[in-house]
């Protein structure tokens, strides 16, 4: 396909690139009064996600007013255990909150069911990737995204979110069994739903394991890796993305993995994670979200450090996190500005 920018992939497999390319993690939604707009005009956000014209129009729009290098098909990781059958709600000021969680064997077979075909409970997503790639006509490439099997996990477990994941991580202990026949279901379904949207037009594909640094290390290779690895395996369509939000001890094992590009969170030393993963991996990060509410100078400072401490071309800038809904979406542009006006030194 002809792109008239694909710096993404071409970072994404270690090719040459003239500049890093930039995007945000959760840049669809939260920040732009344009989404805003979209969203006040609905009964909730599930409304927006389950409507894919009105889906597409937000994907692309930081395409059109923040300059980024990518756009992020805008749905949730929730869909997954919605679409195994357990039903979430989005709670103003609250967050996700699923009514049922998942306890016993009896609980797994009534709400967290494989034998069903993605395209039937999820073919919202996979017309808004197909309305999406055609509105933005290669201007940029197109992300999909699903969560890792341990974030939706902890989902289905507790039951929303929380500091600990204690409910989670208790079965580990006391059920670990169970836990490894759930993982597994959702491993299996994740891999059919991101093969659906390679199919539908995403041209890289992003696991967020947003709850990963709940775990210790062991348990992280045994409940976490374990399964990323599977996904990463089956596909080989398209670069994968891994963004494991904690998991600084586990970046060695993730260098062995079929990930392309390793996301880093904001504590991350981006020399130490380079030494750790070596040449062959991207590496996509990693300012802290927090820095976009300083002055713009100092934005503009502190993405000039963080893009000093690549040594590479193998870099993807992001933040270390999705983007706060309150940051200010004219210093996101001039974060944005910053990295496209940066010189690789190497
Ligand atoms: C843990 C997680 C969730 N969802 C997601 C994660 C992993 C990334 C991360 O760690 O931040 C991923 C996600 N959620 C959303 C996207 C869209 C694409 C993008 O902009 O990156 C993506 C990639 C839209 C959304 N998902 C949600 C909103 C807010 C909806 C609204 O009020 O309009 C958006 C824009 C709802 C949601 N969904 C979830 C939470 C905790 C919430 C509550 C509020 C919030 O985080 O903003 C679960």
């Amino acid at each position: 396909m002809d792109y008239k920018n694909d710096l993404l992939l071409k970072a994404a497999r270690g090719e040459n690139i003239e500049r890093y390319p930039v995007w945000l993690m959760r840049q669809a939604g939260r920040i732009l009064p344009e989404y805003r707009a979209v969203r006040s005009s609905l009964s909730g956000f599930k409304e927006l996600v389950e409507t894919p014209a009105l889906a597409a129009e937000v994907t692309i729009q930081p395409v059109d007013h923040l300059d980024v290098d990518a756009a992020i098909i805008f749905s949730d990781i929730l869909v997954i255990p919605e679409a195994m059958g357990l039903e979430y709600q989005l709670i103003e000021k609250v967050g996700p909150r699923f009514s049922k969680t998942i306890k016993t064997e009896a609980d797994l077979v009534k709400h967290a069911e494989t034998d069903f075909n993605v395209e039937d409970r999820l073919g919202y997503v996979k017309e808004a990737i197909e309305i999406t790639k055609k509105e933005l006509n290669n201007r940029v490439p197109l992300i999909g995204f699903a969560g890792a099997p341990w974030t939706i996990f902890c989902y289905m477990i507790d039951g929303g979110g929380s500091k600990t994941f204690s409910e989670s991580r208790k079965m580990l202990y006391q059920n670990p069994a169970l836990a490894h026949e759930l993982l597994e279901r959702i491993t299996e379904v994740t891999i059919r739903y991101l093969k659906m949207q390679i199919k539908a037009g995403a041209d890289l594909v992003q696991i967020f394991d947003s709850w990963a640094g709940v775990l210790g290390n062991n348990q992280y290779k045994e409940f976490g890796l374990k399964y990323i690895n599977k996904i990463a395996d089956a596909i080989n369509e398209v670069p994968v993305t891994l963004f494991a939000k904690g998991a600084y001890q586990a970046m060695p094992s993730l260098a062995n993995s079929n990930c392309n590009t390793l996301g880093m969170d904001w504590n991350m030393e981006v020399t130490e994670i380079r030494k750790m993963v070596g040449e062959n991996k991207t590496l996509q990060g990693n300012l802290d979200p927090c820095a976009l509410y300083s002055s713009h100078s100092e934005v503009e400072r502190l993405t000039n450090n963080m893009l000093d401490s690549f040594k590479s071309k193998r870099h993807i800038v992001n933040l270390g996190h999705g983007v706060y809904p309150d940051i200010d979406p004219e210093k996101v542009k001039t974060f944005i500005k910053t990295v496209k006006n940066y010189e690789i030194k190497h």
